[in-house]
């Protein structure tokens, strides 16, 4: 199995392209299933999860075709409603299908995606909007089975602002009859690129990026050629790099408007962040100071940033706080970190990091995607030779990361 090894010790500097975001092109690649005709979606990352859905669409009927970052999907040949375990259980995002399905054919049956590494993940949200466009939803041997003559436009209020449940609803609802009001609903930088391209297909959702979402169904959509965003995630994960290495970075194509809540985080830690023209430029400097972070919905901190945060905090001046409001277990990386000579205790659901003078390496092991590249991080500090095993999580996510990293001037490597 592939390891990561990264030597400690070195500042970064130059510059780093971001990819698109996987959790953009995710919800637009099953989107693809709403329509007949090709679709040609650009900037789509090289990564596993992009491998693990093209699968999925081609075994429910669709033809896929990719050419590098470039990825064309028909689903004229949409048949099959089965989304089986055996691809769910690879990335839990494979319940993206249940929206579309549904909207197309009336009828799906997903593999329950179940917990994970990082929590539980109930899809409870997902289905009570579904139901409430008129499907009807049950649960058998470990599937959700969805069926519906007809769905019909609702007024659904989510308890809580599900990125993936408002991605469903929303896909649905643009192929109901009738006018959907989804209340309370995810804001995330990735809603709105779907959003963008449900209505570049003919589709009509208003409101993307504020709490509320109205979408009037149309009784078609056309196939459209459409490029993903940039990775937020990808891009986070680099200045958190720069400030941590005292490097000077700029990151090429990364969006300041979606990254507000790190790069003032970011700032009151000691680093100087720049907007430039076509990027985000972050120079780091020491001693870091102690900041605390709570992890929230977009606008606020992303939990998908915490890990990474978490490995800045760890030489800083001081104590540091940093709750995780959206998953209960997402702090596997932690044992890791104070393996690596960290001060990190827990309780319920926040971390205490009393800042120490250096990390030293350690082999350690990949726990899920954001713990991954925390520990690379923590590696490009520690004094000696950090190796990472079970790096497949980071090749979920992350594309060429050693690459990337490598030329910024650290010294990171894979090894087969
Ligand atoms: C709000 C949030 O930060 N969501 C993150 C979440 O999206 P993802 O879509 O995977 O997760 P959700 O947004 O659905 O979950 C957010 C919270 O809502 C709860 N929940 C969700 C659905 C549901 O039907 N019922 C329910 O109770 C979950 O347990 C969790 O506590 O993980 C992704 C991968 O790490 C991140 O990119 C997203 O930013
Ligand atoms: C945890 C993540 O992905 P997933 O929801 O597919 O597990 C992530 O993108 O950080």
């Amino acid at each position: 199995m592939d390891r990561i090894i990264v030597e400690g010790g070195r500042t970064l500097s130059g510059e780093v392209q971001v990819s698109g975001a996987k959790n953009a092109a995710l919800p637009i690649l099953a989107a693809s299933l709403l329509v007949d005709g090709w679709n040609t979606f650009y900037n789509v990352p090289e990564l596993q999860d992009i491998n693990t859905i093209g699968l999925l669409l081609e075994h429910l009927g669709a033809k896929v075709e990719k050419d590098g970052h470039t990825i064309k999907v028909d689903a004229s040949g949409l048949c099959e409603t089965e989304a089986p375990y055996d691809l769910v259980r690879r990335m839990r995002a494979s319940v993206l299908v249940l929206g579309p399905l549904t909207a197309r054919l009336k009828k799906a049956r997903v593999s329950l995606p179940g917990g994970c590494a990082i929590g539980a993940r109930p899809i409870d949200q997902h289905l009570r909007g579904l139901e409430m466009l008129g499907a009807t939803v049950e649960l058998s041997h470990g599937y959700v089975e969805v069926q519906a003559e007809k769905l019909r436009g609702a007024d659904i209020y989510l308890d809580t602002p599900t990125v993936t449940g408002t991605e469903n609803l929303m896909m649905a609802a643009c192929l109901a009859e009738g006018v959907t009001i989804l209340r309370n609903v995810a804001r995330e930088p990735e809603i709105v690129a779907l959003a963008d391209l449900l209505n570049r297909m003919g589709g009509k959702v208003e409101g993307a990026g504020s709490p509320v979402l109205t979408i009037t169904g149309v009784e078609a959509l056309n196939p459209v050629e459409f490029s993903i965003i940039p990775d937020r995630i990808e891009a986070g994960t680099f200045m958190v790099a720069a400030a941590l290495t005292e490097g000077n970075v700029l990151v090429k194509d990364a969006v300041p408007a979606h990254l507000q809540a790190l790069i003032s985080k970011l700032r009151l830690a000691g680093a100087t962040v720049t907007e430039e023209h076509n990027g985000i430029r972050v120079q780091g400097k020491r001693p870091i100071c102690s900041v605390d972070v709570k992890t929230l919905p977009h606008p606020g901190f992303p939990t998908d940033m915490q890990a990474q945060f978490m490995v800045l905090m760890t030489t800083a001046k001081g104590l540091s706080v940093i709750a995780e409001t959206i998953f209960e277990n997402r702090f596997i990386h932690v044992s890791e970190l104070v393996r690596m000579g960290a001060n990190i205790s827990i309780s319920q659901n926040s971390a205490v990091i009393r800042g120490v003078k250096h990390l030293s390496a350690a082999p350690v092991m990949a726990t899920d995607l954001r713990a991954s590249a925390s520990l690379i991080l923590a590696g490009l500090i520690a004094q000696g030779s950090t190796e990472i095993h079970r790096v497949y999580h980071i090749d979920r996510g992350y594309e060429s990361i050693e690459q990337k990293f490598s030329q910024l001037g650290a010294a990171v490597r894979r090894v087969k």
